[in-house]
Protein backbone atom coordinates (compact mmCIF):
# COMPACT_ATOMS: atom_id res chain seq x y z
CA UNK A 1 0.00 0.00 0.00
CA UNK A 2 1.14 3.37 -0.68
CA UNK A 3 2.89 5.53 1.91
CA UNK A 4 -0.29 7.66 1.81
CA UNK A 5 -2.76 6.59 4.31
CA UNK A 6 -5.12 3.99 2.50
CA UNK A 7 -4.55 5.31 -1.18
CA UNK A 8 -3.99 2.52 -4.03
CA UNK A 9 -2.15 3.74 -6.72
CA UNK A 10 -2.49 1.25 -10.11
CA UNK A 11 0.29 2.40 -12.46
CA UNK A 12 -0.98 1.78 -15.97
CA UNK A 13 1.56 1.51 -18.66
CA UNK A 14 2.65 -0.20 -22.09
CA UNK A 15 3.90 0.85 -25.46
CA UNK A 16 2.77 3.42 -28.08
CA UNK A 17 -0.74 2.83 -29.46
CA UNK A 18 -1.64 -0.39 -27.03
CA UNK A 19 -4.55 0.78 -25.99
CA UNK A 20 -3.92 2.32 -22.32
CA UNK A 21 -6.60 5.09 -23.06
CA UNK A 22 -9.52 3.16 -23.43
CA UNK A 23 -8.59 0.51 -20.15
CA UNK A 24 -8.21 4.07 -18.31
CA UNK A 25 -12.01 5.08 -19.25
CA UNK A 26 -13.24 2.19 -17.96
CA UNK A 27 -11.35 2.75 -14.50
CA UNK A 28 -12.40 6.80 -14.50
CA UNK A 29 -16.16 5.26 -14.88
CA UNK A 30 -15.92 2.76 -11.86
CA UNK A 31 -14.77 5.46 -9.83
CA UNK A 32 -10.62 5.91 -10.08
CA UNK A 33 -9.48 9.20 -10.13
CA UNK A 34 -7.10 9.60 -12.77
CA UNK A 35 -3.37 11.12 -13.51
CA UNK A 36 -2.66 11.27 -17.02
CA UNK A 37 1.33 11.77 -17.41
CA UNK A 38 0.91 12.31 -21.03
CA UNK A 39 -1.63 15.33 -20.42
CA UNK A 40 1.24 16.29 -17.77
CA UNK A 41 3.91 16.51 -20.23
CA UNK A 42 1.75 19.02 -21.82
CA UNK A 43 0.79 21.27 -18.93
CA UNK A 44 4.55 21.17 -17.51
CA UNK A 45 5.91 22.38 -21.18
CA UNK A 46 3.32 25.24 -21.32
CA UNK A 47 4.83 28.75 -23.03
CA UNK A 48 6.74 30.59 -20.18
CA UNK A 49 7.32 27.46 -18.16
CA UNK A 50 10.66 26.59 -16.27
CA UNK A 51 10.58 23.49 -18.15
CA UNK A 52 9.62 24.57 -21.33
CA UNK A 53 13.03 27.59 -20.87
CA UNK A 54 15.23 24.46 -19.79
CA UNK A 55 14.39 22.27 -23.16
CA UNK A 56 15.09 25.84 -24.96
CA UNK A 57 18.46 26.17 -23.32
CA UNK A 58 19.39 22.52 -24.15
CA UNK A 59 18.01 22.18 -27.72
CA UNK A 60 18.26 25.89 -28.76
CA UNK A 61 15.17 27.61 -30.27
CA UNK A 62 14.67 25.35 -32.93
CA UNK A 63 11.77 23.27 -30.54
CA UNK A 64 9.81 26.83 -30.20
CA UNK A 65 6.88 28.04 -32.31
CA UNK A 66 6.98 31.61 -33.70
CA UNK A 67 4.47 31.34 -30.85
CA UNK A 68 6.74 30.58 -28.22
CA UNK A 69 4.56 27.55 -27.37
CA UNK A 70 6.85 23.71 -27.54
CA UNK A 71 6.68 22.83 -31.52
CA UNK A 72 6.48 19.09 -30.69
CA UNK A 73 6.43 17.92 -34.25
CA UNK A 74 10.13 18.64 -33.94
CA UNK A 75 10.84 18.17 -30.65
CA UNK A 76 9.56 14.70 -31.34
CA UNK A 77 11.84 14.19 -34.54
CA UNK A 78 14.87 15.10 -32.61
CA UNK A 79 14.31 13.34 -29.56
CA UNK A 80 12.93 10.20 -31.34
CA UNK A 81 15.77 9.77 -33.80
CA UNK A 82 18.72 9.82 -31.05
CA UNK A 83 18.81 7.31 -27.65
CA UNK A 84 21.08 10.42 -26.26
CA UNK A 85 19.03 13.07 -27.13
CA UNK A 86 15.75 11.24 -25.76
CA UNK A 87 17.82 10.85 -22.87
CA UNK A 88 18.51 14.53 -22.55
CA UNK A 89 14.61 15.39 -22.92
CA UNK A 90 13.48 12.66 -20.41
CA UNK A 91 16.34 14.05 -17.59
CA UNK A 92 15.03 17.73 -17.88
CA UNK A 93 11.20 16.62 -18.19
CA UNK A 94 10.89 13.73 -15.91
CA UNK A 95 11.17 16.43 -12.59
CA UNK A 96 8.88 18.25 -13.63
CA UNK A 97 6.32 15.63 -14.01
CA UNK A 98 7.31 13.43 -11.37
CA UNK A 99 6.29 16.73 -9.23
CA UNK A 100 3.11 17.28 -10.35
CA UNK A 101 2.05 13.55 -10.19
CA UNK A 102 3.07 13.59 -6.54
CA UNK A 103 1.21 16.95 -5.93
CA UNK A 104 -1.70 15.22 -7.53
CA UNK A 105 -1.90 12.04 -5.93
CA UNK A 106 -1.53 14.11 -2.60
CA UNK A 107 -4.58 16.30 -3.67
CA UNK A 108 -6.79 13.36 -4.22
CA UNK A 109 -5.46 11.58 -1.08
CA UNK A 110 -6.31 14.97 0.58
CA UNK A 111 -9.73 15.04 -1.22
CA UNK A 112 -10.43 11.59 0.53
CA UNK A 113 -10.08 9.67 -2.85
CA UNK A 114 -8.59 6.13 -2.52
CA UNK A 115 -8.20 4.66 -5.70
CA UNK A 116 -5.69 6.46 -8.22
CA UNK A 117 -4.88 5.63 -11.90
CA UNK A 118 -1.82 6.29 -13.16
CA UNK A 119 -1.55 6.15 -16.92
CA UNK A 120 2.27 6.32 -17.78
CA UNK A 121 3.94 5.50 -21.25
CA UNK A 122 7.42 5.71 -19.61
CA UNK A 123 6.05 4.56 -16.20
CA UNK A 124 9.64 2.91 -15.62
CA UNK A 125 11.94 4.97 -17.26
CA UNK A 126 10.60 7.93 -14.88
CA UNK A 127 10.59 5.89 -11.68
CA UNK A 128 7.13 6.16 -11.58
CA UNK A 129 6.75 2.38 -10.59
CA UNK A 130 8.14 3.50 -7.45
CA UNK A 131 4.91 5.17 -6.04
CA UNK A 132 2.47 2.04 -7.51
CA UNK A 133 1.11 -0.29 -5.64
CA UNK A 134 0.26 -2.29 -8.35
CA UNK A 135 1.22 -2.39 -12.53
CA UNK A 136 -1.04 -3.17 -15.22
CA UNK A 137 0.92 -3.04 -19.00
CA UNK A 138 -2.00 -3.46 -21.54
CA UNK A 139 0.21 -4.97 -24.87
CA UNK A 140 -0.62 -5.42 -28.84
CA UNK A 141 1.34 -6.85 -31.56
CA UNK A 142 3.68 -4.21 -33.25
CA UNK A 143 1.65 -4.09 -36.54
CA UNK A 144 -1.40 -3.24 -35.07
CA UNK A 145 0.37 -0.78 -32.87
CA UNK A 146 1.81 0.90 -36.10
CA UNK A 147 -1.40 1.26 -37.84
CA UNK A 148 -3.30 2.67 -34.55
CA UNK A 149 -0.79 5.77 -33.72
CA UNK A 150 -0.43 6.39 -37.58
CA UNK A 151 -4.11 7.28 -38.22
CA UNK A 152 -4.60 8.30 -34.28
CA UNK A 153 -1.74 11.09 -34.70
CA UNK A 154 -1.35 11.93 -37.97
CA UNK A 155 2.21 10.26 -38.24
CA UNK A 156 4.10 8.50 -41.06
CA UNK A 157 5.24 4.64 -41.16
CA UNK A 158 9.14 6.24 -40.52
CA UNK A 159 7.77 8.12 -37.74
CA UNK A 160 5.74 5.78 -35.93
CA UNK A 161 8.46 2.92 -36.52
CA UNK A 162 11.18 5.46 -35.08
CA UNK A 163 8.80 6.56 -31.95
CA UNK A 164 8.13 2.00 -31.63
CA UNK A 165 11.98 1.64 -31.51
CA UNK A 166 12.46 4.18 -28.59
CA UNK A 167 10.48 2.49 -26.14
CA UNK A 168 11.38 -0.90 -23.50
CA UNK A 169 10.34 -4.01 -25.20
CA UNK A 170 7.02 -6.16 -24.94
CA UNK A 171 9.37 -8.76 -22.97
CA UNK A 172 9.97 -5.90 -20.24
CA UNK A 173 6.43 -4.49 -19.68
CA UNK A 174 5.54 -8.82 -18.72
CA UNK A 175 8.25 -8.53 -16.92
CA UNK A 176 7.54 -6.17 -14.90
CA UNK A 177 4.05 -5.94 -14.23
CA UNK A 178 1.45 -7.29 -11.88
CA UNK A 179 -1.01 -7.80 -14.59
CA UNK A 180 -1.45 -7.45 -18.42
CA UNK A 181 -3.97 -6.85 -20.57
CA UNK A 182 -3.83 -8.32 -24.72
CA UNK A 183 -5.43 -5.58 -27.18
CA UNK A 184 -4.79 -7.53 -30.28
CA UNK A 185 -9.10 -7.72 -31.08
CA UNK A 186 -11.64 -5.73 -30.67
CA UNK A 187 -12.26 -2.74 -28.55
CA UNK A 188 -15.16 -4.02 -26.43
CA UNK A 189 -12.99 -7.08 -25.63
CA UNK A 190 -10.17 -4.85 -23.87
CA UNK A 191 -13.41 -3.48 -22.36
CA UNK A 192 -14.32 -6.03 -20.39
CA UNK A 193 -11.36 -7.32 -19.77
CA UNK A 194 -10.90 -3.62 -18.12
CA UNK A 195 -13.95 -3.74 -16.74
CA UNK A 196 -13.14 -7.09 -15.30
CA UNK A 197 -9.80 -6.35 -13.64
CA UNK A 198 -10.75 -2.48 -12.40
CA UNK A 199 -13.90 -4.84 -10.27
CA UNK A 200 -12.04 -7.06 -9.24
CA UNK A 201 -9.47 -4.39 -7.41
CA UNK A 202 -12.37 -2.49 -6.18
CA UNK A 203 -13.47 -5.62 -4.65
CA UNK A 204 -10.10 -6.46 -3.29
CA UNK A 205 -9.64 -2.72 -1.89
CA UNK A 206 -12.80 -2.43 -0.04
CA UNK A 207 -12.36 -6.43 2.07
CA UNK A 208 -9.06 -4.86 2.72
CA UNK A 209 -9.45 -1.43 3.76
CA UNK A 210 -13.45 -0.34 3.51
CA UNK A 211 -15.22 1.88 1.42
CA UNK A 212 -13.36 3.85 -0.86
CA UNK A 213 -14.84 7.57 -2.52
C1 LIG B 1 8.56 14.36 -27.61
C2 LIG B 1 7.17 14.96 -27.47
C3 LIG B 1 7.24 16.49 -27.44
C4 LIG B 1 6.34 14.53 -28.70
O1 LIG B 1 5.03 15.01 -28.56
P1 LIG B 1 3.81 14.34 -29.36
O2 LIG B 1 2.65 15.29 -29.21
O3 LIG B 1 4.24 13.98 -30.73
O4 LIG B 1 3.50 12.96 -28.60
P2 LIG B 1 2.74 12.71 -27.22
O5 LIG B 1 3.33 13.55 -26.14
O6 LIG B 1 1.28 12.78 -27.43
O7 LIG B 1 3.19 11.21 -26.89
C5 LIG B 1 2.63 10.13 -27.61
C6 LIG B 1 3.29 8.84 -27.17
O8 LIG B 1 4.69 8.85 -27.49
C7 LIG B 1 5.36 8.06 -26.53
N1 LIG B 1 6.39 8.85 -25.82
C8 LIG B 1 6.31 10.15 -25.42
N2 LIG B 1 7.43 10.51 -24.76
C9 LIG B 1 8.22 9.42 -24.73
C10 LIG B 1 9.49 9.17 -24.17
N3 LIG B 1 10.15 10.12 -23.52
N4 LIG B 1 10.02 7.93 -24.32
C11 LIG B 1 9.34 6.96 -24.98
N5 LIG B 1 8.13 7.14 -25.52
C12 LIG B 1 7.57 8.35 -25.40
C13 LIG B 1 4.30 7.60 -25.52
O9 LIG B 1 3.83 6.33 -25.85
C14 LIG B 1 3.22 8.64 -25.68
O10 LIG B 1 1.96 8.19 -25.26
C15 LIG B 1 6.46 14.46 -26.17
O11 LIG B 1 6.12 13.12 -26.29
C16 LIG B 1 7.28 14.64 -24.90
O12 LIG B 1 7.36 15.75 -24.39
N6 LIG B 1 7.87 13.54 -24.37
C17 LIG B 1 8.70 13.59 -23.18
C18 LIG B 1 7.87 13.45 -21.92
C19 LIG B 1 7.39 12.05 -21.69
O13 LIG B 1 8.14 11.14 -21.40
N7 LIG B 1 6.07 11.86 -21.81
C20 LIG B 1 5.44 10.60 -21.56
C21 LIG B 1 4.65 10.63 -20.30
S1 LIG B 1 5.64 10.71 -18.84
N1 LIG C 1 -8.88 -2.89 -30.03
C1 LIG C 1 -8.77 -1.80 -30.79
N2 LIG C 1 -9.25 -1.79 -32.04
C2 LIG C 1 -9.13 -0.69 -32.85
N3 LIG C 1 -8.53 0.46 -32.47
C3 LIG C 1 -8.03 0.51 -31.23
C4 LIG C 1 -8.12 -0.60 -30.32
N4 LIG C 1 -7.53 -0.25 -29.15
C5 LIG C 1 -7.11 1.02 -29.31
N5 LIG C 1 -7.41 1.48 -30.55
C6 LIG C 1 -7.09 2.83 -31.09
O1 LIG C 1 -5.69 2.88 -31.21
C7 LIG C 1 -5.19 4.17 -30.85
C8 LIG C 1 -4.17 4.00 -29.74
O2 LIG C 1 -4.81 3.63 -28.54
P1 LIG C 1 -4.53 4.46 -27.20
O3 LIG C 1 -4.54 5.92 -27.50
O4 LIG C 1 -5.41 3.96 -26.14
O5 LIG C 1 -3.03 3.95 -26.95
P2 LIG C 1 -2.07 4.28 -25.77
O6 LIG C 1 -1.63 2.99 -25.17
O7 LIG C 1 -2.69 5.28 -24.85
O8 LIG C 1 -0.83 4.88 -26.59
P3 LIG C 1 0.20 6.11 -26.34
O9 LIG C 1 1.22 5.60 -25.38
O10 LIG C 1 0.76 6.31 -27.71
O11 LIG C 1 -0.59 7.29 -25.84
C9 LIG C 1 -6.40 5.01 -30.45
O12 LIG C 1 -6.79 5.81 -31.52
C10 LIG C 1 -7.46 3.96 -30.13
O13 LIG C 1 -8.75 4.46 -30.37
Amino acid sequence: MNTLDGVMVIGLTGQTGAGKSTVSKVFVQNGFRLIDADAISRHVVARGSHCLADLQECFTDRILTPDGELDRQVMASIAFSDHHKLEMLNTIMYPYIMGEILRMIHRFSQQNHKLILLDAPTLFESRADDFCDLIISVVAKPELRMQRIMERDHISMAAAKQRMEMQLTEEFFRLHSDTVLENNASFSELRDAAQELSAKLICYYETEYGAFV
